[in-house]
């Protein structure tokens, strides 16, 4: 396809076509980033009222293509169309978001206005001059809000929404553009399960009034829950495109990345059991967190992954995030090796060897404009020259090690960090936190956003913590994550309610990550506690 950028950008005038027109049709798209390929002659086919989920590893060029179809990009060569009509001219925003509209991991929602100013942002008023009517704006929006069977209140402030209703206001803005289409960039990212059913009802519920969906996740399970047709791009190029019924997870996961894999888990499973006489590296007593958790004790031992395992309201990622010195205890004590954590000090968690990687890459995990070796040695600059100099060559060779052990796909050392795929970079936070060498990692969601293969490349990572020796702690909602686990502390409500050992089943530890005591017990858990006896009203994150 020898089309030019403006051709690309407006698929070449082709007259409209039938209702039957695919809703989004992409041919021949090419894309390049300096040297980096991002896509290379790839397509994708969307049918109306289809869901249709898009995978590949990180770094594959979904991203890329989900900018070209929203008129963020323009393509460098290819055509677009969307029901058979050529697709707008890039800067027409208006245009574009009636044939299109995407929710992000990223929320595009502006914290500090109301839900309805959110939905009508830009288009409050009738006019440039006309004055804007609140009431009539609050009115629009509980209708649009009720027509699509959001429960949300239009004044509400759009920083109290949860992760969901903030998904489902962004789905209403959406569609109250005219756009049958949607694109869903990794909307489960960061929604416990029931956060997604209620999803996936929700776009099951449109999809009935015909509304097609591109579903970007790295959750394969979602794929086969939630889509009926699935596209596999590989290094920049279309794998193929088939429907999700014919195509088993083995068959999908190796169309994904080009060759058969095991498990981080299945080599988990053979291996022996922690000695009970291995000393204790992470000591936590009796920890108090105000609305997060109360009187919680664990241990972690030397050569053990122990699993903090909860839902969103659980508690469990201020646990892990306070043992890395991010928030002050009201009570307890944590230790690491019999050094104690100074209650809310990162500087004294950091000294001790504690690791983190923390939940959220974009909040906390790292600095955008700078390099990906200089986002890397962040935690080590001592170790980079002497007397706090910072040299580059050391610098540099220490992230060359970096990229090469974590299997970060980047030109190099120096490329923003910015430019990589998500998932690269959630490897870069990975790699910070490796970095130090640390007696304890503490992982939150470690494998938030990563791709099937990088997923098993990082939990095999931190096992490998362990096996050296050291102890790790990963905290996570994900069962993929904990499977690599020695052991299991199932929180609910700011308390510890079960304990699993290897060999559990699924079902069992999302009973006590759900609440559900009496599935749990008799099932291999041991140490439950009746969680409906908490007190705190308000938990978690
Ligand atoms: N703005 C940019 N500048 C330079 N390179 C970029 C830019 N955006 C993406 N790339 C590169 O293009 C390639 C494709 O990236 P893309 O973000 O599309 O991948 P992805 O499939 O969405 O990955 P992930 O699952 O990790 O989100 C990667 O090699 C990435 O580093």
């Amino acid at each position: 396809m020898a089309d030019t950028t403006t051709a690309a950008a407006t698929g070449g005038g082709h007259p409209a076509a039938g209702n039957d027109a695919p809703v989004a049709e992409a041919t021949g798209i090419s894309k390049r980033f300096g040297a980096t390929v991002a896509l290379r002659d790839a397509r994708i086919t969307i049918t109306p009222g289809e869901s249709h989920a898009l995978v590949g590893r990180n770094g594959a060029g979904k991203s890329t293509l989900v900018s070209i179809l929203t008129g963020l990009r323009p393509a460098d060569t290819g055509t677009l169309r969307f029901s058979g009509e050529a697709a707008p001219a890039v800067g027409d925003i208006d245009a574009w978001r009636s044939k299109v509209a995407c929710v992000y991991q990223k929320s595009t929602i502006i914290q500090d206005l109301t839900v309805a100013e959110n939905l009508f942002l830009n288009r409050q008023s009738d006019g440039p001059l006309r004055p804007i009517r609140w009431k009539q704006l609050r009115a629009r929006a509980e209708e649009l809000l009720a027509g699509y069977g959001v429960d949300v209140k239009a004044d509400a402030r759009a920083r109290d929404l949860t992760v969901e209703q903030r998904q489902f206001v962004e789905i209403a803005r959406a569609l109250s553009f005219g756009a049958r289409f949607i694109i869903l960039d990794e909307p489960t990212a960061k929604l416990d399960a029931r956060g997604i059913n209620r999803l996936f009802d929700k776009l099951r519920d449109l999809q009935r009034q015909g509304v097609a969906f591109l579903f970007i996740s790295h959750h394969l399970q979602e794929v086969y829950d939630l889509c009926t047709t699935v596209t596999v791009y590989r290094d920049a190029a279309h794998i193929l495109t088939a429907p999700v019924a014919e195509l088993g997870h083995r068959a999908l996961v190796e169309a994904m990345t080009g060759e058969s894999t095991v498990t981080a888990a299945e080599t988990v499973e053979n291996r022996p059991p922690v000695r009970s006489d291995a000393p204790e590296l992470l000591t936590v007593e009796h920890l108090t967190l105000p609305g997060a958790c109360e009187d919680l004790s664990l241990t972690v031992r030397a050569g053990e992954v122990v699993g903090l395992a909860g839902a969103a309201a659980s508690g469990n990622v201020r646990v892990g995030e306070t043992v890395a010195g991010l928030h002050r205890p009201e009570q307890g004590t944590i230790s690491v090796g019999g050094r104690r954590v100074r209650g809310g000090s990162v500087p004294s968690a950091l000294a001790v060897g504690v690791g983190l990687v923390p939940e959220d890459r974009h909040l906390q995990g790292l600095v955008n404009n700078r390099s990906v070796a200089e986002n890397a040695t962040l935690t080590v600059t001592d170790q980079l020259g002497p007397y706090g100099t910072v040299l580059p060559a050391r610098t540099r060779s220490f992230a060359r090690r970096m990229i090469r052990d974590l299997d970060i796909k980047t030109p190099g050392g120096s490329t923003p960090v910015s430019e990589l795929s998500g998932g690269n970079q959630q490897k870069v936070v990975v790699a910070r936190a490796l970095a130090t060498d640390p007696q304890v990692l503490v992982a939150i969601r470690p494998t938030n956003g990563v791709d099937v293969r990088s997923k098993e490349f990082l939990l095999r990572r931190i096992r490998q913590i362990a096996d050296g020796g050291k102890a790790a702690l990963i905290v996570s909602d994900e069962l993929d994550d904990l499977k690599v686990c020695d052991r299991l502390v199932v929180m609910f409500h700011g308390r510890a309610v079960a304990e699993f050992d290897r060999g559990w089943k699924d079902e069992h530890v999302v009973a006590a990550m759900e609440g559900v005591a009496d599935r749990a017990e008799n099932s291999g858990a041991h140490a439950s506690a009746d969680p409906t006896s908490d007190t705190t009203e308000e938990h978690g994150r």
